[in-house]
């Protein structure tokens, strides 16, 4: 699917596809479905992105909160959305050592203890070893440096999706 094929999609059709470029947040491309025509691609991400970066400090966090831990309880219920399923197994989080997943199990919870939202990073961009370093690292940061790069991350995810999404058989059905 190509800009030109994405700016004809209706509403319903644009939220059905680009629903969850922002884990669990649809109301996102709801409201940029009305900033079409896009000129590119770009242009759709950059949409997404001025979206985010207009909503209050509560709203930042909000997006935030509907990230689920990495190597957390939805990855061990079956829960994950596919998207972010295919993240977390691309990192290796669906097979960490047991003292892997005891230390990502603690330090996920001194994050959320620390700051009131997850710790979160573009999981596709590291592998396990890092993930688990800048964890650690991350929990010692003030909450507004790290409110700032969890939102950066959520970009980077953001851009992913979407070009996974553009590139997949699953919108040549529309
Ligand atoms: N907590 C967190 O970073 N979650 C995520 N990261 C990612 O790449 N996909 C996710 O679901």
């Amino acid at each position: 699917m190509d800009i030109a094929a994405v700016n004809v999609l209706s509403y319903e059709d644009f939220v059905d596809v680009f629903g969850n470029v922002v884990e669990k947040c649809p109301l996102i491309p709801a409201a940029v479905w009305s900033c079409r025509p896009f000129v590119s691609v770009k242009a759709l991400e950059a949409a997404i992105n001025e979206f985010i970066d207009a909503l209050p400090e509560s709203g930042k966090e909000g997006i935030l909160r509907c990230h689920p831990d990495l190597a957390g309880r939805d990855l061990k219920s079956g829960t994950l959305t596919r998207e972010s399923l295919e993240e977390q197994a691309e990192a290796g989080m669906d097979a960490l050592s047991s003292l892997e997943a005891a230390r990502m199990a603690r330090l996920n919870e001194e994050y959320k203890k620390r700051f009131g939202f997850p710790f979160v990073i573009c999981a596709r961009m590291n592998e396990k070893a890092a993930i688990l370093q800048q964890l650690s690292e991350r929990c010692q940061n003030e909450r507004i440096v790290e409110r700032t790069r969890g939102i950066e991350e959520v970009k980077k995810i953001c851009r992913l999706r979407i070009h996974t999404l553009l590139l997949s058989d699953r919108t040549f059905k529309l």
